[in-house]
């Protein structure tokens, strides 16, 4: 194990106070027991916070997100310990008391492509309202408020199977807020996005005061954005902590084999602790003539 891991470490009065509690949670799919995905997983998150979820490719960040929200397999899946919002267990409630808690935004999300922005944004609305009722003006100016902060404005009644793949990206996140959820789950949101888009939308979901939790592949992002990170690997969690205790040199060499230097910096200003990443990169590797490399060329 890397580093100061709390995994298992909180108690159950913290549990309670905690707005997510995981608590022992482990994930197997398909017959197999060993094919296990999360690994006796336990961590709390605080009201209001904004949660990395870091780790290498398979670590399983996103698997871990999807059995926050008890998402549905399609083969038989196995799924152990709980998930507590504000004290109450994920697996008891109705699938629209969980739609209007939490929001998620996933890689994958497909939609149909014959459908305008403004309609991908009114469907954030469906939890909250009956059936076939209409959109009101309030729901109009809530949905054009999103769309605003989110840039998007500009692209409202365009198709959304005409944007690109960051345009899509930011409606998807829009209509999660449009949910009003308490808490948004969010799947690599910067994926697509250009660094301006980036910065904003992580200051933008920052600033909602909403919890949290997203999946980043990017460690100076996640540092500069989020409160807490967990890093996952083969299914563990093998530290949690605010970013500057869990992200060492050591740590990086462990989980992702890459040697980098980590800097502690300070704001002049607010004398807030950031933290700073440099990688090393290794000279390249020559393909040697013959190899499966160079016969691909
Ligand atoms: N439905 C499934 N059936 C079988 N294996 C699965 C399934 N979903 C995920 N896995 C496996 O679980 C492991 C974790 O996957 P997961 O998508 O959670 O990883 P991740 O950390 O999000 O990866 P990435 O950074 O590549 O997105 C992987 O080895 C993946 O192949």
């Amino acid at each position: 194990m890397v580093n100061q891991s709390s995994n298992n470490s909180y108690t159950s009065g913290d549990a309670e106070l905690a707005h997510i509690a995981v608590e022992h949670l482990s994930l197997t799919i398909g017959a197999k027991a060993t094919n296990a995905i999360l690994r006796d997983i336990s961590f709390a998150v605080e009201c209001g916070s904004l949660v990395g979820i870091v780790g290498p490719n398979g670590a399983g960040k996103s698997s871990l997100l999807r059995a926050i929200y008890c998402h549905r397999y399609d083969q038989p899946a196995s799924l152990a310990g709980q998930v507590m919002i504000a004290g109450h267990p994920v697996h008891l409630m109705s699938r629209r008391e969980r739609a209007c808690k939490i929001a998620v935004v996933l890689q994958e999300s497909a939609l149909p492509f014959e459908v305008t922005v403004r309609e991908v944004l009114a469907t954030g609305l469906t939890p909250r309202k009956p059936l076939l009722s209409f959109t009101s003006k309030d729901d109009t100016r809530l949905i054009e408020g999103i769309a605003a902060d989110l840039d998007l404005t500009r692209f409202i009644d365009r198709d959304f199977g005409s944007l690109s793949g960051g345009e899509k990206q930011r409606v998807l996140i829009a209509r999660a807020l449009v949910q009003q959820p308490q808490i948004l789950l969010l799947d690599e949101p910067t994926n697509h996005l250009d660094i301006q888009h980036q910065i904003e939308t992580l200051s933008l979901v920052r600033s909602l005061g909403v919890t949290v939790l997203l999946t980043i592949h990017d460690l100076n992002m996640a540092a500069a954005y989020c409160d807490q990170l967990l890093v996952l690997n083969k299914g563990q969690l093998v530290a949690n902590g605010e970013p500057f205790q869990v992200l060492t040199s050591e740590l990086i060499q462990d989980v992702f084999q890459v040697a980098a230097d980590v800097a502690v910096i300070r704001n002049t200003y607010t004398h807030e602790r950031r933290i700073r990443i440099a990688y090393d990169m290794p000279p390249s590797r020559t393909i040697a003539p013959g190899s499966a490399g160079e016969r691909r060329k």
